[in-house]
């Protein structure tokens, strides 16, 4: 589903992001991208979603040639795809039902099916109850919630999680993961970026980066 091929980013002369990264990730793998700050991480997520083309290698996903992928693709790419990126806020002045039937409401969806859609997805994460409140009357592990909920509410296929769980205590990261994990077990194929390694216990499928570069796991299989 997800395929990189001899894979290197370079933003600029002196800032690699990726290099030579070759990997393959299957419909309905739920899959844990660790490593340091500034490994890659984001880099490698932006590129399945064509935010970022790589500089030298391919990437292919649903089939398709990421860096051959014309501006008209790129719509129909992403509506496959749940993002959910740091930089990707809530909007502060709408409750957080309007923000989890946006991403419906843009593709032209009539309202009311939105609004049933959005209640199902918030009802998915544990929410439902905080339909009418606004971001900021949320905790963070519950905006990160209702960033899930607006991430799924378009039935994606693929789900990216850049660093879903940062800045949230145990209680709030698990719950967070819960949801995510609840996906995966839907058959959605999830992938979680983190530097977190206590989010990768049990984890059956680890993939490690350092400095642009794969780095061997033993944690492949590896039991909670
Ligand atoms: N737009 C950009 N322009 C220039 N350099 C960039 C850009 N985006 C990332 N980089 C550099 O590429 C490297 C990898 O960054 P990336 O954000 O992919 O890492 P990361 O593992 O996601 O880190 P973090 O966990 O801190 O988000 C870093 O050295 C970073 O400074």
């Amino acid at each position: 589903m997800i395929e990189f091929h001899s894979v290197s980013k370079q933003y600029s002369a002196d800032a690699t992001a990726l290099r030579e990264v070759s990997l393959n990730i299957d419909k309905g793998e739920l899959v844990y991208l660790a490593g340091p700050s500034g490994a890659g991480k984001s880099t490698l997520m932006k590129m399945i979603a064509a935010i970022e083309r790589p500089s030298s290698g391919r990437v292919i996903v649903f089939g398709q040639d990421i860096g051959k992928l014309g501006k008209p693709g790129i719509p129909f790419l992403r509506r496959k795809l749940g993002l959910i990126f740091q930089h990707q806020r809530l909007l502060n002045d709408r409750n957080i039902l309007a923000n989890t039937m946006l991403p419906l409401l843009v593709t032209g969806a009539p309202k009311a099916g939105a609004e049933q859609r959005a209640r199902a997805a918030l009802d998915k994460v544990g929410l439902l109850d905080r339909a009418k409140a606004h971001p900021l009357e949320l905790s963070g592990g519950e905006q990160q919630r209702v960033a899930i909920a607006r991430a799924i509410v378009n039935r994606p296929q693929i789900i990216l999680a850049d660093e879903p769980t940062a800045n949230l205590d145990r209680v709030a990261a698990d719950k967070v993961l819960d949801a995510l994990r609840a996906f995966h077990s839907v058959g959605v194929t999830c992938l979680i970026s983190t530097h977190d390694e206590q989010v990768l216990d049990g984890a059956a499928r680890v993939i490690r980066l350092e400095h642009g570069q794969l780095v061997p796991t033993d944690r492949v299989g590896g039991a909670a």
